[in-house]
């Protein structure tokens, strides 16, 4: 039967490219709008569970006057039918509506709503550009995708659940004190009040308190990935005592920052048990007073008795959901500052599909300086033939890296355009963009998935076509003898998280291989062959010069030696080009690269030789 309840939406249906709202209130009337039926029907039978609750207490103090008004002998007479039905509704009609709302509340729209909004910020956060992550840590941001999925449920829960069902109660309470003597709503309104100010103290408290929790939490998370992911180069780095000091800082503000929470929550749950008793106090009180005075009868007494231990026992209730509902809206609000950033690089409206004929590039003018007004590339233009091959050289933080970063937009120029075959890059979808430049980094991570996949994308693959671009960059051989911890083999093996479990060397020529499959026409190396015992690298190097012809290819590299055959080399220095031309005319000429040149096979490197 409560399958029934399970799914009435698919959570992972979203393909939505909008932007997320940053607005809280916004984003979750936005995002759980599938779920807006399941939402209607929830508080629906939350008020009818909590005008039964209400109706229930108010039938046994009439239930108390009847008793007291009647005879043994005359009760089943007059009353035995009523009190049959009342108890048929009480033994199966109140379990089934409570049964209907809890699987509204707790299964239809709790179970659901979570993995919606996750899906939902994953799939924003995806589109990010390289850059973006490259800005804060991957820690970080997958826990506020986590958290904030969890806080947007638990937030919505919180208000259809029980502020919806609490709400209900005390204004069905209300209406019962008003028809059975108003008096009584002296002390539930006073309570009332009482309580609206300690919410009003306690609710911004509690609230910043989580936040600075969450954050604190946040990084702590991130500390943990990255030393976890790092830890061969914490174990290089030693020093264990000091970062062992810093981790131990971090801890100790998670601490800190939960030692605030628990103490507004200390507060809070000690001043509502005090507000709870002056309502007990107040109410039975006074209602004995009244009955004294003859002024109420006895069953408004066990009434205001009943009415009053369950409004403190739900005040508790109450609070613990609305504690949890300014948590989550903290908690929301924090993760939407990062996950609901807009797209720090987004395809235009109307971006068309990139067509590359030869492969011609144009940096015009081009400036990045990562907001920072200086460093990275200065009003840097090149022009780079269709079909020519460039070398790319400087001293480190030159630019180098940012000049290809930004052909593939991992960040968007701050000035200047890049255009390829006379496309501005920025009038083109990104996607299509990638698929005609393809690029083999320095440093080749790989994703913790099959080989198949690490080489040709999520997509199907073409088998023959992988093994081939495998073979291509000698990488047949051991990627068949690949057998992953589940028993996959081959193609199918999984390589570990980042590819841990290859070698560096491995790793580049999966990433060579990948380089292959694409068989894009503009083809970025940034230290290809790095990573590579030289007779690898020998054989790499005649692929790879079978691999550039006819391609347009933009190789970085500080190793001189493997780019000084290129058509043309590229120095530059602090952003800009200091100096371009072929291997002898940039000796010829005797500036940077002929320093360079000189020190790398002045002994530095000795082994360097041009290929
Ligand atoms: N994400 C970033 N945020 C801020 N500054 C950056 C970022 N990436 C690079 N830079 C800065 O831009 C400048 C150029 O860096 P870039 O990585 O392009 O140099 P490079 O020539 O590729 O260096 P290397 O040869 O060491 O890889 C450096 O000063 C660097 O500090």
């Amino acid at each position: 039967m409560l399958g029934r309840f399970e799914n009435p939406v698919n959570p992972f249906d979203s393909n939505d490219r909008r932007h997320p709202a940053q607005d809280v209130r916004r984003f979750l009337l936005e995002e759980l709008r599938p779920l807006r039926p399941v939402v209607t029907a929830a508080v629906a039978t939350t008020i009818l569970c909590a005008s039964i609750e209400v109706w229930l207490i108010w039938y046994a103090g009439s239930l108390v006057d009847t008793l007291a008004a009647s005879s043994p002998q005359a009760l089943w007479a007059g009353h035995g039918a009523e009190l049959l039905a009342v108890a048929v509704f009480v033994l199966l009609g109140r379990p089934l509506i409570n049964l209907g709302s809890e699987a509204l509340d707790d299964i239809a729209f709790r179970v659901n709503a979570r993995p919606l909004v996750r899906w939902r910020m994953h799939r924003h956060v995806s589109r990010q550009s390289v850059g973006w992550f490259r800005d804060d840590l991957a820690g970080r941001i997958a826990t506020w995708v986590r958290d904030g999925g969890d806080a947007a449920s638990t937030a919505a829960y919180s208000v259809i659940h029980t502020l919806v069902f609490v709400v209900a109660y005390i204004a069905g309470s209300v209406w019962l004190m008003t028809a059975i003597d108003p008096r009584l709503l002296l002390p539930l309104g006073a309570w009332i009040v009482g309580y609206a100010l300690l919410m009003r103290w306690a609710v911004p408290r509690y609230r910043r308190a989580s936040e600075r929790l969450q954050d604190a939490e946040s990084e702590l998370t991130g500390l943990l990935v990255d030393s976890y992911a790092n830890v061969d180069t914490l174990a290089l780095l030693g020093g264990q005592d000091e970062l062992t000091e810093h981790d131990r800082r971090v801890f100790a503000a998670a601490r800190r920052a939960h030692l605030g929470v628990q103490r507004v929550e200390v507060t809070i749950n000690s001043s509502m048990l005090a507000l709870g008793s002056a309502l007990l106090v107040g109410l039975v009180g006074y209602g004995i007073v009244l009955w004294r005075a003859d002024a109420a009868p006895l069953g408004l007494v066990a009434a205001a008795l009943a009415l009053s231990f369950r409004i403190t026992s739900m005040a508790e209730w109450l609070l613990d959901a609305v504690s949890a509902l300014f948590g989550s809206l903290g908690v929301l609000q924090r993760s939407l500052r990062t996950v609901a950033q807009p797209l720090a690089v987004a395809d235009r409206p109307g971006a068309t599909r990139l067509r590359v004929h030869g492969g011609a590039i144009r940096f015009s003018q081009v400036s990045h300086h990562y907001g920072r007004g200086a460093s990275g590339l200065d009003r840097l233009s090149l022009d780079v033939a269709a079909g020519e091959r460039i070398g790319l050289v400087g001293r480190s933080g030159a630019g180098k890296s940012t000049l290809v970063g930004l052909l593939l937009r991992f960040h968007d120029a701050e000035a200047g355009t890049i255009a390829i075959d006379g496309t501005d890059i920025t009038d083109v979808t990104q996607e299509s963009l990638r698929d005609q430049v393809a690029m083999v980094a320095q440093e080749a991570t790989l994703l913790h998935r099959s080989v198949r996949e690490n080489i040709a994308g999520p997509s199907a693959a073409d088998d023959a076509r992988v093994e081939a671009a495998l073979r291509r960059a000698s990488a047949g051989g051991f990627v068949a003898a690949l057998r992953d911890a589940e028993g996959r083999t081959g193609l199918d093996a999984h390589v570990g998280e980042r590819g841990v479990r290859l070698s560096g060397g491995q790793r580049q020529r999966i990433a060579l291989a990948r380089a292959f499959y694409r068989d894009a026409p503009i083809l970025i190396l940034d230290e290809a062959t790095s990573a590579l015992d030289s007779a690898a690298e020998a054989a790499i190097h005649e692929t790879l010069a079978e691999v550039m012809a006819g391609r347009t290819v933009i190789a970085i590299a500080h190793r001189l030696s493997t780019i000084a055959h290129l058509d043309r080399i590229v120095v530059l220095d602090a952003g800009r080009i200091a100096e371009q031309g072929t291997h002898a005319e940039l000796l010829h000429h005797g500036g940077l690269y002929a320093d360079l040149w000189s020190r790398q096979s002045g002994g530095f490197l000795g082994t360097a030789h041009v290929s």
